[in-house]
């Protein structure tokens, strides 16, 4: 009696629940699927794989979807996401649908409410502290600290010459920390030097575990998590990256208080005190209202956001271009010719106005950046019903995934050569797709990246730093499909670590 009861009852709250959302399965219905689902799980089982599998069903998805016009749908469970790959329709998507999805909770146990994954209502002021922050003018202000650590990384890549393959992600990863932290915090935290960094630890650790949570539905629940051993090891990793910032804003604060005691007239007058090389924890508490506006746990979440957004994408973007000149050796030494040119045979470090002389190099990076996004997919929450432009209807409650991989290599906007490696399609007579959005690694809208200059000038910093020292080996590709293997963790990385060997060039 009890077992039909229970079972009376849970069939009447299945067919309260699907009549409540009567309105989404029919919006679905119109929109065809990326794979075949199966009652209740929909696609959910085809996510048990590991990361490399993980990519490679979303790279098909993304495949499935340009053969629908750019939109096609799949059930996570309840959960109802589209897929799309269509440029008009993700300009939209990217400009309306403004709210993160809810995946992202796990990576604000780190960041809290920092500005990347925020809710609306907290990202809208936060972003408005923080765009003069990027203005090109401070943000060119830190060539030298970057330059200075690709030196650093040129330096330390020596020690592989002649040792064979071996793995480049370690120092490109280390790099992209050191640079952002001295930028962002204005501390040398040496994990280029100091292989045992604690920060460089708790950093690449803690964001295996929030990958590890998002795909191992297991992991999600805070309850459930708590029972297994990497919840406690998540714990310490947060905790040694929060005091070791907060004790780097308090020094920061007692700093700017001894200063402003010791200001003159004059310098009041004449504000000298900003004309200093800024951190972007400076210009953050200086923007914000100084000790009117962000509080010491809003310094935090917004300085490790940019911490987490800023290194791995950067060290991602270095290493697929570093293992792309290494199958294409006579692209390599086009950009060896232009480095010389820019160089000669001089050991100096770069300077700001080398930047813009790179144009080959630049265009090697848009294209490595086109074939392999560090950010491949990009998720918002649809919170009304929408009509796209192609005329599809969103549905409210649904989730859509951007894909940047599937526009990037759609030959309907690049071409029948599409998923060529050929950075001269980004030369200015040659470089003419359809609409903006065929090309957006840094997305686009009002929540797009706000460091792809930053970002720009450290990949072609560094890579200029290592490309001008030595000879980047790898199997040659035999045609122009470059194949890497990747996965997606967080951001997509190559799977065996940006593998190159390195033989160094004559100094004269
Ligand atoms: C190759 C390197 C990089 C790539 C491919 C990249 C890509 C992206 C993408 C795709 C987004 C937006 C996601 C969305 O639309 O929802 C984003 C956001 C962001 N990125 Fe980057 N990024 C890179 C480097 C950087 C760097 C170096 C910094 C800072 C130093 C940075 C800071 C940010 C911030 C603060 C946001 C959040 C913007 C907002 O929500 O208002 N990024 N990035």
């Amino acid at each position: 009696m009890i077992v039909i009861l229970l079972i009376v009852l849970v069939l009447g709250w299945f067919s309260v629940f699907r009549y409540r959302r009567r309105n989404m399965y029919k919006l679905a219905a119109a929109i065809p699927d990326v794979d075949k689902h199966i009652p209740l799980l929909g696609i959910a089982h085809k996510f048990t794989g590991n990361t490399e599998e993980i990519m490679s069903v979303l790279q098909r998805y993304s495949y499935n979807s340009m053969k629908h016009n750019g939109l096609a749908k799949g059930w996570l469970g309840h959960i109802l996401y589209f897929v799309l790959s269509n440029p008009v329709d993700s300009e939209v998507v990217l400009k309306t649908c403004l709210e993160k999805d809810d995946l992202h909770r796990f990576i604000r146990a780190i960041i809290g409410y920092g500005g990347i994954f925020a809710p609306v209502s907290i990202w809208r002021r936060r972003r408005k502290i923080m765009v003069p922050a990027f203005s090109p003018r401070i943000v060119q202000s830190f060539v030298g600290i970057i330059s200075e650590q690709s030196e650093k990384l040129a330096s330390n890549l020596g020690k592989r010459v002649g040792k064979g393959m071996f793995s480049s992600w370690p120092f490109l990863s280390a790099y992209t920390l050191d640079s952002v932290c001295e930028t962002a915090l204005g501390v040398k935290i040496n994990a280029q030097g100091d292989k045992d960094s604690s920060f460089l630890k708790s950093m690449n650790r803690i964001l295996n575990i929030v990958c590890m949570r998002i795909f191992h539905l297991w992991l999600q629940p805070v309850w459930l998590f708590k029972l297994f051993p990497v919840f406690n090891e998540h714990q310490s990793c947060i905790e040694m990256l929060h005091d070791f910032v907060d004790k780097v804003i308090q020094n920061k604060r007692e700093e700017i208080k001894r200063e402003n005691n010791s200001k003159t007239e004059v310098d009041y007058e004449y504000n000298l005190g900003s004309y200093k090389c800024k951190t972007f924890l400076d210009l953050l508490i200086t923007l914000s209202g100084a000790e009117k506006g962000y509080t010491n746990i809003e310094l935090r979440e917004e300085v490790l956001t940019l911490t987490v957004a800023g290194t791995d994408t950067s060290a991602v973007a270095i290493g697929f271009t570093l293992e792309l000149l290494s199958k294409y050796p006579e692209i390599q030494e086009k950009v060896y010719k232009e480095l010389r040119e820019v160089f000669c045979d001089s050991e100096r470090p770069l300077i700001k106005e080398d930047l813009e002389k790179m144009k080959y190099l630049e265009r090697v990076v848009k294209e490595s950046l086109r074939l392999f996004p560090p950010v491949p997919f990009i998720i918002r929450k649809v919170l009304e019903d929408m009509t796209l432009p192609s005329g599809s209807v969103l549905p409210a409650g649904s989730g859509i995934v951007v894909s940047i991989w599937g526009i990037h290599r759609d030959p309907k906007y690049w071409g029948p050569e599409a998923e060529h490696f050929d950075p001269d399609r980004f030369l200015p007579e040659r470089f003419n797709v359809e609409h903006p959005c065929c090309y957006l690694p840094f997305s686009s809208g009002p929540r797009n990246c706000l460091g792809y200059q930053y970002a720009m000038i450290s990949i072609k910093t560094s890579l200029s730093a290592i490309l001008r020292r030595y000879k980047v080996v790898g199997e040659p590709e035999k045609g122009p499909v470059p194949r890497i293997r990747v996965k997606l963790d967080i951001m997509m990385k190559s799977v065996e670590g940006c593998q190159v060997a390195l033989e160094r060039r004559p100094t004269k």
